[in-house]
């Protein structure tokens, strides 16, 4: 008898079939993949499951018994868990704290030493080590994300949903990260994973589910397949990466850093210290490092979001130290976020008003306070059929956002920042989400402004995309530049030493 199985499940939003007739069964002790370009109906049919959507129609199944959860509480008490894309952890908040709130259990002052032991024990015994007294706003995201776990296990999970879990992670927290889930599963645990990276459907799932504009189109037993099977299924086309010649980088500056620190408020630590770097005209920058080890910083000093404390940089020639965000853009300075939510979406706005954003209030889109929504709309049009940009329903270019899928979210991003006037687009993990497809598509799009004359400072943790973007490549590790090696001296054993904060010589700096 299978752990879970889901039958014919259909669910529309206004009309519009986000899932049709979808089956998905997983076994007990099995990793199941769910594969599907963005806006393919994976996160819909996973919260179905999790009671967060009722289904129009279809049936589940949870341990042979049939089930239709009221909502993600309900869900849980049934023993399932969701990790979510983006964590709902309380940062001020205790690792013990964030995983006993809102579990039960009425006699606080003894279930906290309890619960402390308890999660002590299901944190050995999984390899997911976290230390219960510390703050979760401290923590690394691949910690955070333990956190999480431990919070579905605690809560006696068996079958757990991971959402793009491995999108947040390093080369190395992934490798740790597929130990963990090898570990529930011999000890019985159902694992959904979605996940766009083929090769890691390829490493850890037993079967995989592939999903095609809102319905199950196929099912796959992973070691009888291959990724080019995997990506016919998904896109309905074998990948045929064309990768767009590079043009040689030219020897002027663009963007110039000169000795910029920024002070943490802690004191003691430096989130940036010290950096001196150039960007040149159609030169890809590339920017690796383990996550937190001040690359957003660095973004946010360039962007103008925050205020350096030491150095100067200059942009085009010319200072921009005191230039506002706003202005920075006007210069031709854009950013790609890698908080979509935090940084870069209104998301309660439609994708027309999230496009003119930064430019609402100038030309053409306004003239003499007048906006003229007609222009605003034929560019998010524009953009909806350059991006492949799959709106919800049939509201077209009025979608609020937030009814998107995480994939297209990003692509109104893309769409917005590389415009014509951009002359220096600081990418964070700008492919985060997105499907083989749209990262394809993406990875052409900054060489082609490269090409153009443009600037890219890429920041990503995902190495191979580094590697195949960039014109040189920056490794930083806690708020410094450990060393800047051309595209043809970088290799993956080197780059890995100085992400680890190691010197060449290996001595630590
Ligand atoms: N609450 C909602 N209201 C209206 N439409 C929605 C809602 N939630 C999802 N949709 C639509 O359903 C479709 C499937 O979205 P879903 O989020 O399930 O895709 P996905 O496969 O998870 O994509 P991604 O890889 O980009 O996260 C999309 O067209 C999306 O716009």
């Amino acid at each position: 008898m299978p752990l879970l199985e889901m039958k014919h499940i259909t669910k529309a939003f206004s009309g519009v079939y986000a899932n049709e007739d979808v089956t998905l069964s997983v076994e007990k002790g099995e990793i199941h993949a769910l594969l599907g370009e963005n806006g393919a109906g994976k996160t819909t049919l996973m919260n179905i499951l999790f009671g967060i959507y009722q289904s129009d129609g279809g049936e589940i199944f949870y341990k042979g018994e049939s089930v239709r959860f009221k909502s993600p509480a309900d869900a849980i008490s049934h023993g399932i868990g969701m990790v979510h894309q983006h964590f709902s952890l309380v940062n001020r908040m205790t690792v013990l704290d964030n995983i006993i709130l809102g579990s039960g259990g009425k006699k606080e002052v003894l279930d906290r030493k309890q619960a402390s032991e308890e999660i002590c024990s299901l944190a050995e015994k999984y390899g997911l080590f976290v230390k219960p007294d510390e703050l979760v706003g401290s923590l690394s995201v691949g910690e955070q994300q333990r956190v999480e776990i431990l919070k579905a296990l605690y809560r006696k999970a068996d079958l757990l949903i991971l959402d793009e879990p491995t999108g947040v992670l390093t080369p190395q927290e992934t490798e740790n990260f597929f130990h963990v889930l090898r570990r529930l599963k011999d000890e019985g645990h159902g694992i959904i994973i979605i996940t766009h990276r083929l090769s890691e459907i390829m490493a850890i799932s037993e079967r995989v589910t592939i999903l095609r504009d809102g319905k199950s189109v196929k099912n796959l037993v992973t070691l009888n397949t291959t990724p080019e099977e995997l990506s016919a299924y998904m896109i309905g086309r074998p990948l045929s990466p064309k990768t767009e010649d590079r043009k040689k980088t030219s020897k002027e500056a663009a963007l110039s850093l000169e000795g910029v620190s920024l002070s943490k408020k802690r004191a003691g630590k430096m989130a940036l210290d010290h950096i001196c770097l150039t960007v040149y005209k159609g030169e890809i920058l590339g920017i690796a490092g383990v996550e937190g080890n001040g690359q957003k910083e660095l973004a946010e000093v360039i962007t103008g979001i925050r205020k350096h404390t030491e150095g100067n940089i200059s942009f085009d020639g010319s200072a921009i130290d005191s230039r506002s965000v706003r202005e920075r853009f006007h210069k031709g300075i854009s950013y790609i976020s890698d908080d979509r939510h935090m940084d870069s979406l209104v998301v309660d706005m439609t994708v027309t008003e999230n496009m003119i954003l930064r430019t609402y209030n100038r030309l053409p889109f306004s003239k003499k306070w007048i906006l003229d929504y007609k222009k605003a709309e034929n560019r998010a049009l524009e953009a909806i059929e350059e991006y492949g940009i799959r709106t919800s329903g049939k509201s077209g270019t009025r979608t609020p956002v937030k009814l998107m899928s995480g994939g297209n979210q990003q692509k109104v991003i893309l769409s917005r920042e590389i415009s014509k006037e951009a002359r220096l687009i600081v990418a964070s993990q700008p492919t985060r989400g997105l499907d083989i497809g749209a990262t394809e598509f993406v990875h052409q799009t900054l060489i082609r402004q490269k090409n153009q004359g443009k600037s890219v400072l890429l920041i990503s943790a995902d190495l191979d995309e580094i590697l195949t973007l960039s014109d040189r490549i920056a490794v930083m590790f806690e708020g410094r530049i450990m060393g800047i090696l051309n595209r043809e001296e970088a290799d993956v054993f080197k780059i890995g030493l100085y992400m680890g904060g190691v010197t060449e010589e290996g001595g630590r700096p």
